[in-house]
Order: C-alpha cells, then structure tokens, then sequence
C-alpha cells in the first residue's frame, strides 16, 4: 500500500579518476531507518548529497514522492523548489552543527525560523513551540534566548535536531550526527534519535562509518566501498551473518576494537 519516499537508480559520480558514486540504487519507506555505512572515503556523504539534492550525479536519477503522491525527479527541480522542500517535507541534520544552525540567532529563533519559513506567524504560538521543541531534546526552554554558541557541542547538535524536526518532515538525511562528539555525549544523543524517530515516525537516511549506532537505530543497512554498495539488508541479518568479505572486515575490526 506505502510507496517509497525517496527512490535512486543507476547513480555515478566521479571525481577525478576517483569513483564516488558507482551505479548506486536505493530506496526508503516512510518510516523506515537506513543506514549507509563504509570506511573513511567509501562515498557515504557523497551519496547523501546526491539523494538530498545537494549535488548533481553525472548519471542516474533520485525521485522524490510528494505527501500526495506524485513523483519528482529531484535533479530536475528548481533550487526555489529544492529549498522548499528541504524546509517542508525533508530535514538534513549535518555532521558539524554550525552548518546546520545560524549561530547569531537564539535558540528558539533557530527553531521559530524554520516554523516561520513554513508559514507560521503568531509570535506567542511560535515561542511556544519552540520551548516546547527545547524540552523535547532535553535543553532547559530558560536557555531559550541564548545564542547557540554558548552551548555545548552536544547541546548544538540537539538543538539542530530540534530545528530539523519542528516542520514534521516526513524523511530526515542525518551525516554523522553523533561525530565529533564524545562517547558519553554520543550515547544520550543516539538515545534521543531513537525516540524522536520512533516517537514521530520519521524516515531517515543515516551516514555513519559507526556500527554501534547503525546497530542501535537502523532497520536496514546499506554497506558501502569505493562507490558501490556491497551488500544490503535487515540490519542484525547484515551484522550477525555478512557475506560479503568486505562486511565481514568491517564488522570483525568493529569487534576487535
Ligand atoms: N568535492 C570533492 N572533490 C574531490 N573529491 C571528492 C569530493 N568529495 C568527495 N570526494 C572523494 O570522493 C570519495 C568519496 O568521498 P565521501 O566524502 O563521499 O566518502 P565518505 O564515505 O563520506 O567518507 P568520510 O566517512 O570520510 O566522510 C573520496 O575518495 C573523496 O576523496
């Protein structure tokens, strides 16, 4: 009965003699988690931007499917259409916070914008939600007037979180969103993903070269090297019993560490 969200075949890109993206298909539910997962260069976050519209692949096609059903050729549309929709219907929650919040602005002007920017005008109701967002990713809704960069690092990246999730988009692109952070930090933040996603339903596309938080959040992985994707499927069929030698690798170093 659902379709998917987001549907890619036949994806190439290349850099230079390097094969970033080589003849790469994927597709996601609502609702469902994704991970990408692969070493250092694999071509995981040149994938995301491709899916995301961020980047042109020199082949291939993404189609996106509206909440009405129609399908759009994502390289096809318009950057105006692009921004909407990465503002409406989509959310990208980036590695560094800083790419993905405006340090000059308040917390909660950094979670009212993205209301504003879909349609929502009164102040009091905006204010409101944002305090309510702040609650719901554990920063005390009295740091609502600060500027994000009186925050932590883990505080900045639940705060980007907050932001992404205040406009419901039905598919979220998250790149590492627990790099950089330290280990304790990691943990409470993949425990908070995990809630938020199941508490809203969302679909993600994750980018992480971490196993453990694939383990923890994904329904499915896709394994990746130079380019390709390996091998593919249910996330503790891929884990507990890989086939190809290359998973094996990754999973076995995973262990040993
Ligand atoms: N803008 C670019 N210009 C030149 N080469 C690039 C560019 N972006 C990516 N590459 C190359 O394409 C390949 C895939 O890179 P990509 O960043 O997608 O890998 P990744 O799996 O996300 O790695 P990491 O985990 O280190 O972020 C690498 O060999 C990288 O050096």
């Amino acid at each position: 009965m659902s379709a998917p969200l987001l549907e890619a075949s036949g994806l190439r890109l290349s850099f230079g003699a390097v094969p970033a993206l080589d003849d790469v298909a994927l597709s996601i539910w609502p609702g469902e988690v994704v991970a990408i997962v692969g070493e250092s260069g694999s071509g995981k976050t040149t994938l995301l931007r491709v899916l995301s519209g961020l980047v042109r692949p020199e082949a291939g096609e993404v189609l996106y499917r509206d909440p009405a059903g129609a399908t759009h050729p994502v390289q096809a549309m318009g950057d105006a259409a692009l921004r909407r929709l990465h503002r409406t219907d989509w959310g990208f929650v980036h590695q560094n916070p800083r790419d993905g919040l405006r340090l000059g602005v308040s917390a909660g002007g950094n979670i009212g914008e993205r209301l504003m920017a879909t349609g929502a005008r009164h102040y009091g109701g905006i204010r409101q939600a944002a305090a309510e967002w702040l609650q719901r990713v554990e920063i005390d809704p009295a740091r609502m007037d600060a500027l994000p960069r009186t925050f932590s690092g883990g505080m900045q990246q639940r705060l980007q979180i907050a932001r992404t999730l205040v406009t419901h988009p039905r598919l979220v692109f998250m790149d590492e969103p627990t790099g950089g952070l330290d280990v304790s930090v990691q943990a409470r933040l993949l425990d908070l993903i995990r809630a938020l996603v199941a508490d809203l339903g969302l679909a993600v596309l994750l980018v992480t070269h971490d196993i453990a938080a694939a383990r923890l959040l994904a329904h499915r992985l896709l394994v990746m090297r130079r380019g390709q994707v390996v091998e593919q499927g249910l996330t503790d069929r891929v884990l507990d019993d890989p086939q190809h030698e290359y998973t094996q690798l990754l999973v076995a170093s995973v262990l040993a560490a």
